[in-house]
Protein backbone atom coordinates (compact mmCIF):
# COMPACT_ATOMS: atom_id res chain seq x y z
CA UNK A 1 0.00 0.00 0.00
CA UNK A 2 0.94 3.34 -0.74
CA UNK A 3 2.04 5.58 2.08
CA UNK A 4 1.44 9.73 2.61
CA UNK A 5 2.54 12.29 4.53
CA UNK A 6 0.42 15.28 5.36
CA UNK A 7 2.65 17.75 7.08
CA UNK A 8 0.40 20.40 7.77
CA UNK A 9 -3.10 20.86 9.65
CA UNK A 10 -5.67 19.43 6.60
CA UNK A 11 -9.46 19.04 6.38
CA UNK A 12 -10.76 14.97 7.37
CA UNK A 13 -12.59 15.02 4.18
CA UNK A 14 -9.21 14.90 2.38
CA UNK A 15 -8.02 12.56 4.76
CA UNK A 16 -10.79 10.27 4.45
CA UNK A 17 -10.12 10.27 0.50
CA UNK A 18 -6.43 9.35 0.79
CA UNK A 19 -7.01 6.80 2.72
CA UNK A 20 -8.97 4.98 0.40
CA UNK A 21 -5.80 4.19 -1.30
CA UNK A 22 -2.34 4.82 1.17
CA UNK A 23 -1.84 4.38 4.69
CA UNK A 24 -2.28 8.31 6.22
CA UNK A 25 0.22 9.57 8.63
CA UNK A 26 -0.88 13.07 9.94
CA UNK A 27 2.74 14.91 11.00
CA UNK A 28 2.44 18.23 11.56
CA UNK A 29 5.13 21.16 12.70
CA UNK A 30 8.01 19.33 11.39
CA UNK A 31 11.56 20.93 11.30
CA UNK A 32 13.49 20.33 8.12
CA UNK A 33 15.70 18.23 9.01
CA UNK A 34 12.77 15.93 10.49
CA UNK A 35 10.83 15.83 7.32
CA UNK A 36 14.12 15.30 5.45
CA UNK A 37 14.89 12.11 7.82
CA UNK A 38 11.02 10.96 6.75
CA UNK A 39 9.93 11.51 3.85
CA UNK A 40 11.97 8.83 2.20
CA UNK A 41 9.26 6.75 3.55
CA UNK A 42 6.02 8.17 1.75
CA UNK A 43 4.69 7.93 -2.19
CA UNK A 44 2.82 11.20 -1.79
CA UNK A 45 3.35 14.47 1.00
CA UNK A 46 0.23 16.79 1.00
CA UNK A 47 1.08 20.60 2.09
CA UNK A 48 -0.76 23.82 2.83
CA UNK A 49 1.45 27.01 3.27
CA UNK A 50 3.46 26.05 6.26
CA UNK A 51 5.75 23.04 5.24
CA UNK A 52 8.61 24.74 2.83
CA UNK A 53 9.74 21.97 0.12
CA UNK A 54 12.83 22.56 -0.66
CA UNK A 55 15.58 20.81 -3.28
CA UNK A 56 16.79 19.21 0.26
CA UNK A 57 13.74 17.59 1.25
CA UNK A 58 12.73 16.70 -2.42
CA UNK A 59 16.21 14.73 -3.01
CA UNK A 60 15.80 13.19 0.36
CA UNK A 61 11.58 12.49 -0.83
CA UNK A 62 13.26 8.96 -2.99
CA UNK A 63 10.00 7.43 -3.19
CA UNK A 64 7.92 10.64 -3.98
CA UNK A 65 5.17 10.79 -6.90
CA UNK A 66 3.20 13.68 -6.23
CA UNK A 67 3.35 16.92 -3.99
CA UNK A 68 0.00 18.33 -3.12
CA UNK A 69 -0.69 22.06 -2.29
CA UNK A 70 -4.33 22.52 -0.51
CA UNK A 71 -3.83 26.45 -1.99
CA UNK A 72 -3.32 28.05 -4.87
CA UNK A 73 -0.02 29.55 -4.39
CA UNK A 74 3.17 26.67 -4.76
CA UNK A 75 5.82 29.61 -4.02
CA UNK A 76 6.57 26.85 -1.18
CA UNK A 77 7.81 24.22 -3.49
CA UNK A 78 10.70 24.37 -5.30
CA UNK A 79 8.72 23.01 -8.68
CA UNK A 80 11.87 23.07 -11.15
CA UNK A 81 13.58 20.55 -8.64
CA UNK A 82 10.27 18.64 -8.37
CA UNK A 83 9.91 18.45 -11.86
CA UNK A 84 13.87 17.68 -12.51
CA UNK A 85 13.25 14.41 -10.47
CA UNK A 86 9.57 13.72 -12.10
CA UNK A 87 7.42 14.48 -8.94
CA UNK A 88 3.76 16.03 -10.10
CA UNK A 89 3.05 18.97 -8.13
CA UNK A 90 -0.51 19.94 -8.09
CA UNK A 91 -2.97 22.95 -6.50
CA UNK A 92 -6.09 23.79 -6.09
CA UNK A 93 -6.45 26.95 -8.28
CA UNK A 94 -9.99 27.74 -7.30
CA UNK A 95 -10.92 26.14 -3.87
CA UNK A 96 -10.36 29.62 -1.85
CA UNK A 97 -10.81 32.26 -4.04
CA UNK A 98 -13.95 33.04 -2.22
CA UNK A 99 -12.38 32.81 0.64
CA UNK A 100 -9.52 35.10 -0.13
CA UNK A 101 -11.83 37.56 -1.77
CA UNK A 102 -14.17 37.86 1.37
CA UNK A 103 -10.89 38.29 3.37
CA UNK A 104 -9.77 41.28 1.50
CA UNK A 105 -13.21 43.18 1.92
CA UNK A 106 -13.00 41.98 5.30
CA UNK A 107 -9.95 43.92 6.01
CA UNK A 108 -10.54 46.85 3.69
CA UNK A 109 -14.18 47.47 5.88
CA UNK A 110 -12.25 46.59 9.38
CA UNK A 111 -9.70 49.07 8.60
CA UNK A 112 -12.31 51.70 7.53
CA UNK A 113 -14.64 51.09 10.64
CA UNK A 114 -11.45 50.37 13.08
CA UNK A 115 -13.53 47.24 13.73
CA UNK A 116 -10.72 45.38 15.48
CA UNK A 117 -9.40 48.52 17.95
CA UNK A 118 -12.67 49.27 18.61
CA UNK A 119 -13.71 45.86 20.01
CA UNK A 120 -10.80 45.60 22.10
CA UNK A 121 -11.08 49.10 23.13
CA UNK A 122 -15.05 47.52 24.47
CA UNK A 123 -13.82 44.67 25.99
CA UNK A 124 -11.46 46.80 28.13
CA UNK A 125 -14.06 48.19 29.68
CA UNK A 126 -14.18 51.47 28.17
CA UNK A 127 -16.73 53.14 25.57
CA UNK A 128 -14.91 55.36 23.06
CA UNK A 129 -16.80 56.78 20.15
CA UNK A 130 -14.20 59.68 18.88
CA UNK A 131 -11.92 57.87 18.54
CA UNK A 132 -12.85 55.29 16.01
CA UNK A 133 -14.57 57.78 13.64
CA UNK A 134 -14.21 55.48 10.19
CA UNK A 135 -14.83 56.14 6.46
CA UNK A 136 -17.78 54.87 4.10
CA UNK A 137 -16.12 52.90 0.59
CA UNK A 138 -19.54 53.40 -0.83
CA UNK A 139 -18.86 56.01 -3.83
CA UNK A 140 -15.53 55.55 -3.15
CA UNK A 141 -12.67 54.53 -5.92
CA UNK A 142 -11.13 51.03 -5.33
CA UNK A 143 -8.38 50.00 -7.23
CA UNK A 144 -7.88 46.47 -8.07
CA UNK A 145 -3.96 45.45 -8.98
CA UNK A 146 -4.50 41.87 -10.75
CA UNK A 147 -7.90 40.48 -12.39
CA UNK A 148 -7.93 36.57 -12.30
CA UNK A 149 -10.00 34.52 -9.98
CA UNK A 150 -9.79 36.82 -6.63
CA UNK A 151 -9.35 39.82 -7.80
CA UNK A 152 -12.88 39.20 -10.21
CA UNK A 153 -15.19 38.11 -7.15
CA UNK A 154 -13.59 41.37 -5.08
CA UNK A 155 -14.73 43.59 -7.98
CA UNK A 156 -17.97 41.81 -7.89
CA UNK A 157 -18.62 42.46 -4.19
CA UNK A 158 -17.41 45.77 -4.02
CA UNK A 159 -19.76 46.44 -7.16
CA UNK A 160 -22.49 45.60 -4.66
CA UNK A 161 -21.27 48.08 -1.97
CA UNK A 162 -21.15 50.59 -4.57
CA UNK A 163 -17.82 51.52 -5.14
CA UNK A 164 -16.28 52.59 -8.55
CA UNK A 165 -13.75 50.23 -9.74
CA UNK A 166 -10.46 50.96 -11.68
CA UNK A 167 -7.92 47.93 -12.48
CA UNK A 168 -4.82 46.86 -13.52
CA UNK A 169 -3.76 43.47 -15.30
CA UNK A 170 -1.63 43.99 -18.12
CA UNK A 171 -2.60 40.27 -18.99
CA UNK A 172 -6.41 40.33 -19.93
CA UNK A 173 -8.48 41.92 -22.44
CA UNK A 174 -10.66 45.40 -22.35
CA UNK A 175 -13.56 43.28 -22.65
CA UNK A 176 -13.15 41.00 -20.25
CA UNK A 177 -12.88 43.58 -17.48
CA UNK A 178 -15.38 45.32 -18.90
CA UNK A 179 -17.22 42.52 -17.93
CA UNK A 180 -15.93 42.57 -14.30
CA UNK A 181 -17.19 46.11 -14.23
CA UNK A 182 -14.18 47.66 -14.01
CA UNK A 183 -12.30 50.63 -16.00
CA UNK A 184 -8.90 49.12 -17.35
CA UNK A 185 -6.05 51.62 -16.31
CA UNK A 186 -2.33 52.04 -15.81
CA UNK A 187 -0.95 51.18 -12.82
CA UNK A 188 0.46 54.78 -12.29
CA UNK A 189 -3.17 56.10 -12.51
CA UNK A 190 -4.72 53.34 -10.56
CA UNK A 191 -2.31 54.39 -7.99
CA UNK A 192 -2.67 57.94 -8.01
CA UNK A 193 -6.88 57.93 -7.62
CA UNK A 194 -7.73 55.21 -6.00
CA UNK A 195 -9.36 55.84 -2.11
CA UNK A 196 -7.94 51.85 -1.41
CA UNK A 197 -6.06 49.48 -3.38
CA UNK A 198 -6.26 45.63 -3.32
CA UNK A 199 -3.68 43.83 -4.84
CA UNK A 200 -4.35 40.01 -6.08
CA UNK A 201 -1.75 39.18 -8.14
CA UNK A 202 0.85 36.28 -7.79
CA UNK A 203 4.75 37.28 -6.92
CA UNK A 204 7.24 37.42 -8.89
CA UNK A 205 10.69 39.14 -9.67
CA UNK A 206 8.21 42.01 -11.91
CA UNK A 207 5.83 41.91 -9.23
CA UNK A 208 8.44 42.31 -5.96
CA UNK A 209 7.98 45.48 -4.28
CA UNK A 210 5.77 46.56 -7.05
CA UNK A 211 4.55 49.06 -4.04
CA UNK A 212 7.59 50.97 -3.06
CA UNK A 213 8.65 54.43 -1.46
CA UNK A 214 7.95 55.78 -4.99
CA UNK A 215 4.49 54.42 -5.80
CA UNK A 216 3.13 54.81 -2.04
CA UNK A 217 4.73 58.82 -2.47
CA UNK A 218 2.21 58.94 -5.64
CA UNK A 219 -1.28 57.42 -3.76
CA UNK A 220 -3.65 59.89 -2.05
CA UNK A 221 -3.26 60.93 2.14
CA UNK A 222 -6.40 59.11 2.22
CA UNK A 223 -5.39 56.08 0.50
CA UNK A 224 -5.66 52.67 2.08
CA UNK A 225 -4.14 49.36 0.67
CA UNK A 226 -4.83 46.18 1.31
CA UNK A 227 -2.98 42.98 0.47
CA UNK A 228 -4.07 39.32 1.24
CA UNK A 229 -1.96 38.32 -2.18
CA UNK A 230 1.47 37.14 -1.30
CA UNK A 231 4.10 38.98 1.12
CA UNK A 232 6.59 40.46 -0.73
CA UNK A 233 5.06 42.22 -2.90
CA UNK A 234 4.26 45.73 -1.21
CA UNK A 235 8.10 46.90 0.40
CA UNK A 236 7.12 46.75 4.42
CA UNK A 237 9.79 49.09 5.43
CA UNK A 238 8.64 51.65 3.34
CA UNK A 239 4.53 51.08 4.01
CA UNK A 240 5.40 51.22 7.70
CA UNK A 241 7.19 54.79 7.00
CA UNK A 242 4.60 56.24 4.74
CA UNK A 243 2.25 55.34 7.64
CA UNK A 244 4.03 57.04 10.43
CA UNK A 245 4.73 60.15 7.73
CA UNK A 246 1.00 60.06 7.23
CA UNK A 247 1.93 59.85 3.06
CA UNK A 248 -1.28 57.17 3.27
CA UNK A 249 -3.59 56.65 5.40
CA UNK A 250 -3.84 52.73 6.37
CA UNK A 251 -2.67 49.85 5.45
CA UNK A 252 -4.38 45.88 6.00
CA UNK A 253 -1.68 42.87 5.36
CA UNK A 254 -2.73 39.11 5.50
CA UNK A 255 0.82 38.48 3.78
CA UNK A 256 4.44 39.20 4.35
CA UNK A 257 8.00 39.13 3.54
CA UNK A 258 9.01 36.80 5.84
CA UNK A 259 6.07 34.28 7.91
CA UNK A 260 5.73 34.14 10.33
CA UNK A 261 6.16 38.09 11.09
CA UNK A 262 9.35 38.34 13.00
CA UNK A 263 10.06 41.65 14.33
CA UNK A 264 8.80 44.67 12.34
CA UNK A 265 7.25 48.44 12.57
CA UNK A 266 4.46 47.21 11.23
CA UNK A 267 3.03 45.73 14.58
CA UNK A 268 3.55 49.18 16.51
CA UNK A 269 1.38 51.25 14.08
CA UNK A 270 -1.82 51.87 15.81
CA UNK A 271 -5.74 51.18 14.48
CA UNK A 272 -4.19 52.11 11.11
CA UNK A 273 -2.31 48.85 10.25
CA UNK A 274 -4.10 45.79 10.14
CA UNK A 275 -2.42 42.75 10.30
CA UNK A 276 -3.26 39.08 10.30
CA UNK A 277 -1.65 35.96 10.16
CA UNK A 278 -2.33 34.62 6.70
CA UNK A 279 -5.50 33.45 7.12
CA UNK A 280 -6.81 34.03 3.34
CA UNK A 281 -7.66 30.67 2.78
CA UNK A 282 -8.65 30.16 6.28
CA UNK A 283 -12.94 29.26 6.39
CA UNK A 284 -14.32 25.98 7.12
CA UNK A 285 -16.00 25.59 3.15
CA UNK A 286 -12.41 26.45 1.52
CA UNK A 287 -10.63 23.87 3.72
CA UNK A 288 -12.90 21.58 2.79
CA UNK A 289 -12.77 22.65 -1.05
CA UNK A 290 -9.06 22.55 -1.20
CA UNK A 291 -8.76 19.11 1.12
CA UNK A 292 -10.89 17.29 -1.24
CA UNK A 293 -9.64 18.94 -4.93
CA UNK A 294 -5.80 17.81 -3.76
CA UNK A 295 -6.94 14.54 -1.91
CA UNK A 296 -8.58 13.20 -4.68
CA UNK A 297 -6.00 14.43 -7.14
CA UNK A 298 -3.15 12.45 -5.08
CA UNK A 299 -5.49 9.62 -4.84
CA UNK A 300 -5.31 9.13 -8.97
CA UNK A 301 -1.87 9.84 -9.49
CA UNK A 302 -1.13 7.12 -6.94
CA UNK A 303 -3.58 4.87 -8.78
CA UNK A 304 -1.50 5.62 -12.09
CA UNK A 305 -4.17 8.47 -13.15
CA UNK A 306 -3.23 11.92 -14.94
CA UNK A 307 -3.87 14.73 -12.22
CA UNK A 308 -6.32 18.07 -13.17
CA UNK A 309 -4.05 20.70 -11.93
CA UNK A 310 -0.60 19.47 -12.35
CA UNK A 311 1.53 22.67 -12.46
CA UNK A 312 4.17 20.68 -13.80
CA UNK A 313 4.02 17.52 -15.70
CA UNK A 314 0.61 18.17 -18.72
CA UNK A 315 -1.78 15.78 -18.24
CA UNK A 316 -0.98 13.81 -21.86
CA UNK A 317 -0.96 9.92 -22.15
CA UNK A 318 2.42 8.88 -21.50
CA UNK A 319 2.84 7.86 -25.52
CA UNK A 320 1.51 11.08 -27.23
CA UNK A 321 3.90 12.99 -24.31
CA UNK A 322 6.73 10.92 -25.18
CA UNK A 323 6.62 11.12 -29.07
CA UNK A 324 6.08 15.15 -28.65
CA UNK A 325 8.07 16.08 -25.85
CA UNK A 326 10.55 17.92 -27.92
CA UNK A 327 7.72 19.64 -30.12
CA UNK A 328 6.11 20.46 -26.50
CA UNK A 329 9.34 22.40 -25.92
CA UNK A 330 9.75 23.58 -28.59
CA UNK A 331 6.44 25.22 -28.31
CA UNK A 332 6.51 26.79 -25.19
CA UNK A 333 9.72 28.31 -26.13
CA UNK A 334 8.16 30.10 -29.31
CA UNK A 335 4.96 30.95 -27.24
CA UNK A 336 7.29 32.58 -24.39
CA UNK A 337 9.39 34.58 -26.98
CA UNK A 338 6.23 35.64 -29.07
CA UNK A 339 4.66 37.00 -25.98
CA UNK A 340 7.47 39.29 -24.47
CA UNK A 341 8.06 40.42 -28.51
CA UNK A 342 4.39 41.50 -28.71
CA UNK A 343 4.20 43.37 -25.52
CA UNK A 344 1.88 43.49 -22.36
CA UNK A 345 -1.81 42.19 -23.65
CA UNK A 346 -2.22 39.55 -26.68
CA UNK A 347 -5.53 39.61 -28.28
CA UNK A 348 -4.97 36.92 -30.82
CA UNK A 349 -2.86 33.70 -30.99
CA UNK A 350 -2.24 32.07 -34.49
CA UNK A 351 -1.04 28.66 -34.02
CA UNK A 352 0.20 27.12 -37.39
CA UNK A 353 1.68 23.46 -37.27
CA UNK A 354 3.72 22.79 -40.81
CA UNK A 355 5.22 19.86 -42.31
CA UNK A 356 4.58 16.68 -40.26
CA UNK A 357 3.24 18.47 -37.38
CA UNK A 358 0.32 19.15 -39.37
CA UNK A 359 -1.54 16.76 -38.02
CA UNK A 360 -4.41 16.15 -35.28
CA UNK A 361 -1.78 14.38 -33.22
CA UNK A 362 -0.32 17.49 -32.86
CA UNK A 363 -2.49 19.78 -31.36
CA UNK A 364 -1.19 19.75 -27.82
CA UNK A 365 2.01 21.64 -29.23
CA UNK A 366 -1.09 24.60 -29.52
CA UNK A 367 -1.79 24.28 -25.36
CA UNK A 368 1.97 23.99 -25.31
CA UNK A 369 2.30 27.62 -27.12
CA UNK A 370 -0.71 29.19 -25.24
CA UNK A 371 1.42 27.73 -22.02
CA UNK A 372 4.49 29.74 -22.97
CA UNK A 373 2.52 32.81 -24.56
CA UNK A 374 1.02 33.17 -20.57
CA UNK A 375 3.77 32.35 -18.78
CA UNK A 376 4.79 36.00 -18.02
CA UNK A 377 1.28 36.33 -16.35
CA UNK A 378 0.96 33.27 -14.60
CA UNK A 379 4.81 31.76 -13.61
CA UNK A 380 4.26 28.01 -12.57
CA UNK A 381 0.48 28.77 -12.35
CA UNK A 382 -0.18 28.16 -16.14
CA UNK A 383 -0.33 24.19 -16.60
CA UNK A 384 -1.48 22.28 -20.07
CA UNK A 385 -4.47 22.05 -18.15
CA UNK A 386 -5.70 25.36 -17.52
CA UNK A 387 -3.87 26.87 -20.54
CA UNK A 388 -6.83 27.48 -22.83
CA UNK A 389 -9.13 28.43 -19.70
CA UNK A 390 -6.94 30.71 -18.93
CA UNK A 391 -6.54 32.33 -22.24
CA UNK A 392 -10.08 32.09 -22.51
CA UNK A 393 -10.91 34.38 -19.39
CA UNK A 394 -7.68 36.82 -20.67
CA UNK A 395 -10.30 37.17 -24.60
CA UNK A 396 -7.26 35.52 -26.02
CA UNK A 397 -8.50 34.29 -29.53
CA UNK A 398 -6.52 31.02 -30.53
CA UNK A 399 -6.74 30.24 -34.06
CA UNK A 400 -4.79 27.25 -35.38
CA UNK A 401 -4.26 26.20 -38.95
CA UNK A 402 -1.51 23.16 -40.39
CA UNK A 403 0.25 23.48 -43.46
CA UNK A 404 1.55 19.88 -44.30
CA UNK A 405 3.05 21.51 -47.57
CA UNK A 406 5.73 23.77 -45.71
CA UNK A 407 9.15 21.27 -45.65
CA UNK A 408 12.23 23.22 -44.78
CA UNK A 409 12.30 21.10 -41.88
CA UNK A 410 10.57 17.66 -40.88
CA UNK A 411 8.22 19.96 -38.83
CA UNK A 412 8.24 23.50 -37.93
CA UNK A 413 5.89 25.68 -35.58
CA UNK A 414 4.95 29.08 -36.59
CA UNK A 415 3.24 31.51 -33.85
CA UNK A 416 2.17 34.92 -34.68
CA UNK A 417 0.76 37.07 -31.91
CA UNK A 418 -1.43 40.27 -32.01
CA UNK A 419 -1.71 42.72 -29.04
CA UNK A 420 -2.25 46.17 -28.37
CA UNK A 421 1.12 47.23 -29.47
CA UNK A 422 0.91 45.35 -32.90
CA UNK A 423 1.71 41.75 -34.32
CA UNK A 424 5.27 39.37 -34.08
CA UNK A 425 5.69 36.15 -35.53
CA UNK A 426 8.29 33.16 -34.48
CA UNK A 427 8.95 29.90 -36.25
CA UNK A 428 11.28 27.55 -35.07
CA UNK A 429 11.78 23.56 -35.96
CA UNK A 430 14.50 20.84 -34.29
CA UNK A 431 17.17 20.12 -35.37
CA UNK A 432 18.13 16.39 -35.23
CA UNK A 433 16.13 14.76 -32.54
CA UNK A 434 15.73 17.36 -29.79
CA UNK A 435 17.92 20.44 -30.49
CA UNK A 436 15.23 23.64 -30.88
CA UNK A 437 16.44 26.60 -33.34
CA UNK A 438 14.66 29.89 -34.22
CA UNK A 439 14.42 29.64 -37.93
CA UNK A 440 12.50 33.52 -38.67
CA UNK A 441 11.59 36.08 -36.63
CA UNK A 442 8.66 38.60 -38.09
CA UNK A 443 9.37 37.06 -41.66
CA UNK A 444 13.12 37.34 -41.54
CA UNK A 445 15.18 34.15 -41.74
CA UNK A 446 17.40 33.35 -38.85
CA UNK A 447 19.09 30.06 -37.52
CA UNK A 448 19.78 30.35 -33.86
CA UNK A 449 19.15 28.29 -30.34
CA UNK A 450 17.26 30.09 -27.92
CA UNK A 451 19.27 31.05 -25.18
CA UNK A 452 17.87 32.71 -21.60
CA UNK A 453 18.53 36.16 -21.93
CA UNK A 454 17.88 37.17 -26.05
CA UNK A 455 18.28 40.77 -27.42
CA UNK A 456 16.02 41.46 -31.12
CA UNK A 457 16.53 44.33 -33.16
CA UNK A 458 14.83 45.41 -36.31
CA UNK A 459 17.14 47.54 -38.41
CA UNK A 460 18.34 48.42 -41.54
CA UNK A 461 20.82 46.34 -43.51
CA UNK A 462 23.88 48.61 -43.68
CA UNK A 463 27.65 48.99 -43.32
CA UNK A 464 28.62 49.42 -39.23
CA UNK A 465 25.44 48.91 -37.65
CA UNK A 466 26.83 45.44 -35.81
CA UNK A 467 29.62 47.31 -34.64
CA UNK A 468 28.15 49.86 -33.42
CA UNK A 469 25.35 48.14 -31.05
CA UNK A 470 28.50 45.49 -30.05
CA UNK A 471 30.16 49.00 -28.39
CA UNK A 472 27.16 50.22 -26.78
CA UNK A 473 26.55 46.82 -25.30
CA UNK A 474 29.65 46.45 -24.50
CA UNK A 475 29.96 49.92 -22.51
CA UNK A 476 27.31 48.46 -20.55
CA UNK A 477 29.28 45.84 -19.24
CA UNK A 478 26.85 43.01 -21.97
CA UNK A 479 28.70 40.00 -22.93
CA UNK A 480 27.40 38.94 -26.35
CA UNK A 481 27.38 35.11 -26.62
CA UNK A 482 26.04 34.81 -30.35
CA UNK A 483 24.91 36.79 -32.96
CA UNK A 484 23.31 36.43 -36.18
CA UNK A 485 21.37 38.81 -39.02
CA UNK A 486 18.27 37.76 -40.84
CA UNK A 487 17.56 40.08 -44.13
CA UNK A 488 15.42 39.45 -47.07
CA UNK A 489 17.54 41.83 -49.39
CA UNK A 490 20.76 43.45 -49.11
CA UNK A 491 20.73 46.76 -47.43
CA UNK A 492 16.81 46.59 -46.99
CA UNK A 493 14.92 45.60 -43.16
CA UNK A 494 16.66 42.63 -41.12
CA UNK A 495 16.53 41.11 -37.57
CA UNK A 496 19.41 40.77 -35.77
CA UNK A 497 19.27 38.13 -32.84
CA UNK A 498 21.94 37.81 -29.97
CA UNK A 499 22.35 35.71 -27.18
CA UNK A 500 23.63 37.78 -24.11
CA UNK A 501 24.74 36.31 -21.12
CA UNK A 502 23.07 37.98 -18.35
CA UNK A 503 19.95 40.28 -18.70
CA UNK A 504 20.16 43.61 -20.39
CA UNK A 505 20.34 46.33 -17.63
CA UNK A 506 17.86 48.79 -17.48
CA UNK A 507 17.30 51.55 -19.69
CA UNK A 508 19.31 50.35 -22.42
CA UNK A 509 16.66 49.85 -24.65
CA UNK A 510 15.65 52.86 -25.56
CA UNK A 511 19.72 53.59 -25.96
CA UNK A 512 19.91 50.78 -28.81
CA UNK A 513 16.76 52.86 -30.52
CA UNK A 514 19.02 55.71 -30.97
CA UNK A 515 21.50 53.89 -33.00
CA UNK A 516 20.78 54.98 -36.43
CA UNK A 517 19.37 52.73 -38.40
CA UNK A 518 17.71 50.43 -35.49
CA UNK A 519 14.06 50.97 -35.82
CA UNK A 520 13.17 48.81 -32.32
CA UNK A 521 15.04 46.50 -29.65
CA UNK A 522 13.10 43.32 -27.86
CA UNK A 523 14.82 41.94 -25.04
CA UNK A 524 13.33 38.63 -24.07
CA UNK A 525 13.94 35.91 -21.09
CA UNK A 526 13.03 32.56 -22.16
N1 LIG B 1 -3.98 35.14 1.54
C1 LIG B 1 -4.27 33.90 1.16
O1 LIG B 1 -4.42 33.02 1.99
C2 LIG B 1 -4.43 33.59 -0.29
C3 LIG B 1 -5.38 32.64 -0.68
C4 LIG B 1 -5.50 32.34 -2.04
C5 LIG B 1 -4.69 32.97 -2.97
N2 LIG B 1 -3.76 33.87 -2.55
C6 LIG B 1 -2.91 34.58 -3.51
O2 LIG B 1 -3.72 35.53 -4.22
C7 LIG B 1 -3.12 35.82 -5.48
C8 LIG B 1 -4.15 35.81 -6.60
O3 LIG B 1 -4.72 34.53 -6.74
P1 LIG B 1 -5.76 34.19 -7.93
O4 LIG B 1 -6.28 32.83 -7.62
O5 LIG B 1 -6.69 35.32 -8.14
O6 LIG B 1 -4.75 34.08 -9.16
P2 LIG B 1 -5.09 34.24 -10.71
O7 LIG B 1 -3.99 33.58 -11.44
O8 LIG B 1 -6.49 33.83 -11.01
O9 LIG B 1 -4.98 35.83 -10.94
C9 LIG B 1 -3.77 36.55 -10.87
C10 LIG B 1 -3.87 37.71 -11.85
O10 LIG B 1 -2.70 38.51 -11.72
C11 LIG B 1 -2.38 38.99 -13.03
N3 LIG B 1 -0.98 39.41 -13.05
C12 LIG B 1 0.15 38.65 -13.18
N4 LIG B 1 1.25 39.43 -13.16
C13 LIG B 1 0.80 40.71 -13.02
C14 LIG B 1 1.44 41.97 -12.94
N5 LIG B 1 2.78 42.06 -13.01
N6 LIG B 1 0.69 43.08 -12.78
C15 LIG B 1 -0.67 43.00 -12.70
N7 LIG B 1 -1.36 41.83 -12.81
C16 LIG B 1 -0.63 40.71 -12.95
C17 LIG B 1 -2.67 37.82 -13.95
O11 LIG B 1 -2.90 38.25 -15.28
C18 LIG B 1 -3.93 37.26 -13.33
O12 LIG B 1 -5.09 37.79 -13.96
C19 LIG B 1 -2.00 34.79 -5.63
O13 LIG B 1 -0.78 35.41 -5.26
C20 LIG B 1 -2.36 33.71 -4.62
O14 LIG B 1 -1.23 32.97 -4.22
C21 LIG B 1 -3.62 34.20 -1.24
O1 LIG C 1 -2.82 27.25 3.11
C1 LIG C 1 -3.20 28.37 3.43
O2 LIG C 1 -3.86 28.60 4.44
C2 LIG C 1 -2.87 29.59 2.54
C3 LIG C 1 -3.19 29.34 1.10
C4 LIG C 1 -3.01 30.52 0.18
O3 LIG C 1 -1.95 31.34 0.48
C5 LIG C 1 -2.93 30.03 -1.26
O4 LIG C 1 -2.08 30.49 -2.01
O5 LIG C 1 -3.80 29.23 -1.61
Amino acid sequence: MSKVLVSDPIDQAGIDILSQVATVDVKTGLKPAELIEIIGEYDALMIRSGTRVTQEIIEAGTQLKIIGRAGVGVDNVDVPAATRHGIVVVNSPEGNTIAAAEHAIAMMLSLSRHIPDANVSVKKGEWDRKTFVGAEVYKKTLGIVGLGKIGSHVAAVAKAMGMKLLGYDPFISTERAEQIGCQLVDLDLLIQQADYITLHIPKTPETAHLINATTLAKMKPTARIINCARGGIIDEAALAEAIKQGTIAGAALDVFESEPLGESDLRSLGKNVLLTPHLGASTAEAQVNVAIDVAEQIRDVLLGLPARSAVNIPGLSPDVLEELKPYMELAETLGKLVGQLAGGRVELLNVRLQGELATNKSQPLVVASLKGLLYQALRERVNYVNANIEAKERGIRVIETRDASVRDYAGSLRLEATGTLGTHSVTGALLGEKEIHLTDVDGFPINVPPSKYMLFTLHRDMPGIIGKLGSLLGSFNVNIASMQVGRKIVRGDAVMALSIDDPLPEGILAEITKVPGIRDAYTVTL
